[in-house]
């Protein structure tokens, strides 16, 4: 009987020999490369669970924690066949008992794990090239399906926790998507496709120039489905979210802190921008009005970004000029592949720089509920498509639909109410959205009467005005000679 270590040699030796008359060749990846964990060994056992799931006899199972998938694996020592661009491989997942430890900065498991490729000396250079990309690609790919999405939440403020992380997640299970959001379906149709151009763009952004960013501002009344389009934005994505609570930030540094430990592929949200920013405030300091005055009071700061701190002392002291910077400046594209959305019921309150072309991609108008959209809510909510309305119904649902301002939140409300009853859900719907309309319709009589009553008040004063005009101009001159 051999003693191991000759047996080994031998073997070795042996092998040695056949190589040089094979016309394959192989390669090694080992789960842990030295001491560092080998990223490829994860990559390639992920990428054969998408395979081995079909076709192998053995498998073993995993599930990754906040997963709410199951991965399969290839068993020890098995072999499993690929194909790439028409070339075949082979894979063989190889685990032995590793020797007794020597000293090491950290444990190593007991098993030594690794994969052996197999494949033919002429398609060496196809492989390397493009087969290891694309496992990396794949891996990536099922790891984010596989994973539940996180929502994060900076509700500690600024302080970090026993990780250094300053980010609190919960698992997000939010179902909206872009088949359950009521909209136009064009504009729809324009806000995915302009997503995934965003998701597959990685080559155009590079040629271009630009940080692998887009940002998108989400305006219009309450419960027209802001919050529930960021959810279906990442959902569709399959990216994380992480919840901006700006009120709980105190300064820009800390805003920089957080920005730099957010991961790539993800939505950062600012709900309600209005009310998380002193907009007022920041027009504490300048003289004119304009933004573009605005702008050059907030650049100091923006150099500070770069040297670091500025400003910022305690307090809460973010500015629009830092929070521009987070989500424009140089901070920005630390991270790639990232989404900036802002919400808000008044755009008209918001700084024009926040407006200014470039600055956010696309500005998408949440409306109240048209006929469109309310087709999709009935076919969500009730099961009812067009052909089982009655011509008479949809059109007076077209006709009262646009004028009820109703948002897709209210529409929802009454839908959920009577859902057990189709028939009776429609003719309610359609009594309060016609209520809705008539209410409008008297309201804006209202107000257009008010305004002519004013209009007709002005012309019968044109003597009062005029003299209100010339006392004016008086009381300017005199102060300026006073000031002369
Ligand atoms: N466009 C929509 N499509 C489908 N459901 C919607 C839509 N808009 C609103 N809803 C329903 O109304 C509820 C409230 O909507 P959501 O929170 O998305 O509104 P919002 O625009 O974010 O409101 P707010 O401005 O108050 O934050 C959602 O839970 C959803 O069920
Ligand atoms: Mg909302």
């Amino acid at each position: 009987v051999f003693p191991p270590e000759l047996r080994f040699a031998s073997l070795k030796f042996f092998y040695r020999i056949l190589q040089c008359f094979s016309t394959h060749c192989y390669f090694d990846i080992t789960e842990i490369d030295g001491v560092n964990t080998n990223e490829l060994y994860n990559s390639v056992q992920l990428y054969l669970s998408s395979h081995v799931s079909v076709t192998g006899t053995r498998l073993s199972l995993t599930r990754a924690l906040n997963s709410s998938a199951f991965t399969f694996g290839l068993s020890n020592n098995d072999t499993i066949t690929d194909t790439f661009n028409g070339v075949n491989v082979q894979w063989e997942h190889i685990v032995t008992q590793r020797q007794a430890q020597t000293f090491s900065w950290r444990p190593l498991p007991d098993e030594k794990r690794g994969f052996t490729l197999r494949i033919k000396k002429n398609d060496k250079t196809l492989i390397l090239n493009n087969y290891l990309d694309y496992i990396m690609e794949k891996a990536n790919e099922i790891r984010r399906k596989n994973q539940d999405r996180l929502l994060y939440t900076n509700s500690r403020g600024g302080s970090l926790d026993s990780r250094g992380h300053p980010w609190e997640s919960v698992p997000f299970k939010h179902p909206s998507t872009f088949d359950t959001l009521a909209m136009d379906p064009e504009k729809k149709k324009e806000i995915m496709e302009d997503l995934e151009d965003f998701a597959n763009g990685q080559g155009f952004y590079q040629k271009t120039g630009r940080a692998w960013k887009r940002g998108y501002l989400l305006y219009g009344p309450p419960g027209t489905g802001k919050s529930s389009m960021i959810a279906a934005m990442a959902n569709y994505l399959g990216y994380d979210i992480y919840d901006l609570e700006l009120t709980e930030v105190h300064n820009n540094s800390e805003l920089r802190k957080l920005l730099m430990k957010t991961s790539s592929k993800s939505i950062i949200v600012i709900e309600d921008i209005d009310c998380s920013i002193n907009l007022t405030n920041r027009n504490k300091n300048k003289p004119t009005s304009d933004s573009r005055g605005y702008y050059d009071s907030g650049a100091p700061e923006m150099r500070g970004v770069g040297g670091g701190g500025g400003e910022d002392g305690g307090g809460n002291s973010i500015t629009l000029s830092g929070l521009l910077n987070f989500t424009d400046g140089l901070w920005s594209c630390c991270g790639s592949e990232r989404i900036f959305v802002f919400t808000t019921n008044h755009i008209e309150k918001l700084d024009p720089a926040l407006l200014r072309s470039g600055r956010m991609d696309m500005h998408i108008f949440m409306n109240y509920c048209s006929l469109p959209s309310l087709k999709i809510l009935l076919k969500n909510y009730l099961g009812c498509d067009e052909s089982n309305l009655d011509d008479s119904v949809l059109k007076e649902l077209e006709e009262v639909a646009e004028a009820a301002m109703m948002t897709p939140a209210d529409i929802s409300e009454v839908l959920i109410k009577n859902r057990r009853k189709k028939e009776k859900a429609v003719i309610e719907l359609l009594e309060i959205l016609k209520a809705r309309a008539q209410r409008n319709q008297k309201n804006d009589e209202q107000v257009e009467e008010e305004e002519h009553e004013k209009r007709a008040l002005d012309n019968d004063n044109p003597k009062q005005e005029s003299e209100i005009m010339n006392n004016c101009k008086e009381r300017e001159e005199e102060e300026e000679e006073k000031i002369k």
